[in-house]
């Protein structure tokens, strides 16, 4: 914990303070050449546009994938997280897909408490695995749920039942398939050394289980009734036969799969979680995994009916809410994060006003104060959430709240109380995630409009401006071969790329209040989000603290 005099930012020499400054974060919004699938080029943008203009001074790219936000490598997309993380945080931080990496190499991870405590259950009871099933490293890796599986068994469990969420947004559509297949291949060989190891229930990964920010909670219940009561509408006799036999229904992906559970010859589910029984959620990854672990574990809980609330020996892969210790136990220690700009800023007088809509809320308050919630300072911040809409694949209503937020983005400029007003505008990655390239241009239009009703009111306050976005998505619909054309399936089929990039951001600073001779820096060698807090503490007037990444500003006369 810093001491209050340690939390003293030091005066910038040249940039002044009380300027009120607009913090865009533009969700899922790279750059990418332009053709057919590039849904912001083919969208109205004129706002995002004009920046360009600007280059390279003014405008330029910064890196949002793989290890510039802590991620194990180049090939890692980025994420909301991480990179709401790294814009926040102002330092890379090695990531919860990292950290795993890491304590299943070494075999820590079941030297730790939490192994430890639900390894308690192997010899009388079964161990659950619940998580998102794919190779996406967003939020989980099927290979780390292998080593789990494998260390398991080493340590003596006997029953092993998997719940698997299946995903198609993180990855290829349709690859639920393989990734079940792998997995059954795993599990049989295990039962040849005796070990009685199955899937027990799945669905997919938007419909069941993996809701965020409390948007709807049937979606948990639906995880739970097939993951602890042994409930769903469809009932199959292996996961491998239920993906394939649900997804041929009109409309149907992986995102979307209904719940099912496993049965034996008898009809009977094969591994409701019941009494005793150890159950690991195996993503790293908090925002999705809050809601399931407050049924998993709170005794006192009104969010849906449960029915049946078993006593259960529960571990996180990693703590998913540091502030609420939730889930109590937990295999790997999360990242900890510290010193964030927002609580730099905050006790250096900086007022903040934080919005987005429910499905990004957190990403632009809990992520970017390094995954904590609440307020540092309520008497200088304010934090607004507008409902989003749910029940509703987001291709149906692209525009979201795209409007709301910069309405009251712009109350909150031209009402002269906040110093830094910081919006997360969610359409690009939302939108992007439904892999309708249609919809995703409308969205892109909608998130333009946004930034252009900030613009303006900046403009009215002789404010700053600084747009970046966290990862890319909306601008490459397609998954590419090697020479970025277009790759087909076996079919022939283009395939529509529903996942985030490897590409990089722009980043767009502006507006009357920006000081003469501001400009980006030539000398970085590969500046990343990470670049961007120090970049804003300047922009307030201030120098960042040392141990930041570098400024992505200097001053010239
Ligand atoms: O959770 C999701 O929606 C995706 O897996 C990742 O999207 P996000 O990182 O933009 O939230
Ligand atoms: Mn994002
Ligand atoms: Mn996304």
């Amino acid at each position: 914990m810093a001491t209050p005099s340690a939390w003293k930012l030091d005066d910038h020499p040249k940039l002044p303070k009380g300027k009120t400054i607009a913090l865009i974060v533009l969700d899922g919004w790279g750059e990418s050449a332009p053709d057919q699938y590039n849904c912001i080029h083919n969208a109205p943008t004129p706002a995002m546009d004009s920046l360009k203009n600007g280059a390279p001074d003014t405008w330029t790219l910064i890196k949002a994938h793989g290890t510039a936000v802590g991620l194990p490598s180049e090939d890692d997309m980025g994420n909301s997280e991480v990179g709401h993380n790294a814009l926040g945080a102002g330092r890379i931080y090695a990531q919860g897909a990292k950290l795993c990496d890491i304590a299943l190499a070494s075999g820590k991870i079941f030297d730790g408490e939490g192994f430890k405590y639900v390894s308690e259950s192997f010899e009388k009871n079964s161990l659950h695995f619940v998580g998102l099933l794919s190779d996406g490293g967003v939020h989980s890796r099927l290979d780390q749920l292998l080593l789990l599986i494998k260390g398991s068994a080493e340590r003596g469990a006997k029953r092993i039942r998997v719940h698997i969420l299946t995903d198609g947004r993180d990855v290829l559509d349709g690859s639920s398939v393989g990734f079940v297949e792998t997995l059954e291949a795993d599990l049989a060989k295990h039962r040849e050394n005796g070990i009685d190891a199955q899937i027990a229930s799945g669905g997919g990964r938007m419909y069941v289980t993996l809701d965020r920010y409390e948007n709807d909670w049937e979606v948990v219940k639906r995880g739970w009734d097939a993951q602890v009561l042994g409930e769903a509408p469809h009932k199959f006799k292996n996961a491998v036969e239920a993906v394939k036999t649900l997804r041929k229904e009109p409309g149907a992906n992986d995102q979307y799969l209904p719940p099912f559970v496993i049965v034996d010859d008898a009809g009977k589910a094969v591994g409701p979680i019941v009494d005793g029984d150890a159950v690991v959620t195996f993503n790293f990854r908090a925002d999705r995994m809050v809601m399931h672990a407050k049924a998993l574990e709170y005794e006192d809980f009104e969010k849906f009916d449960r029915v049946r609330f078993p006593k259960i020996r529960y571990a996180g892969m990693l703590q998913y809410d540091g502030e609420l210790k939730l889930p109590n136990r937990y295999l790997v220690s999360p990242p900890e994060i510290d010193r964030t700009s927002g609580e730099y800023l905050v006790h250096n007088g900086v007022r903040t006003f934080a919005c987005s809509e429910t499905v990004k809320f957190g990403h632009v308050t809990f992520f970017w104060n390094g995954n904590r919630s609440g307020y540092f300072n309520e008497k200088l911040e304010e934090y607004v959430e507008i409902p989003s809409d749910s029940g509703i694949s987001f291709n149906v209503k692209p525009k979201m709240k795209a409007l709301e937020i910069g309405e009251k983005a712009r109350d909150a400029i031209l009402s002269g109380k906040f110093d830094q007003v910081r919006v997360n505008i969610p359409n690009g990655d939302m939108v992007g995630h439904t892999g309708d390239i249609e919809a995703t241009v409308v969205a892109c239009e909608a998130a333009d409009l946004a930034v252009k009703m900030i613009f303006d009111a900046i403009e009215q306050v002789k404010g700053i401006y600084v747009v970046t976005a966290d990862h890319g998505n909306a601008e490459d619909m397609v998954k590419r071969d090697k020479a970025g054309k277009p790759a087909l399936d076996k079919e022939g089929k283009l395939q529509i790329l529903t996942s985030h990039t490897l590409k990089p951001v722009p980043i767009a600073i502006g507006g009357p209040g920006l000081s003469q001779g501001v400009r980006f820096r030539k000398d970085l060698d590969t500046p990343g989000l990470a670049n961007v807090a120090a970049t804003v503490m300047n922009l307030h007037g201030f120098v960042a603290p040392a141990d930041y990444e570098p400024t992505l500003i200097e001053v010239v006369e």
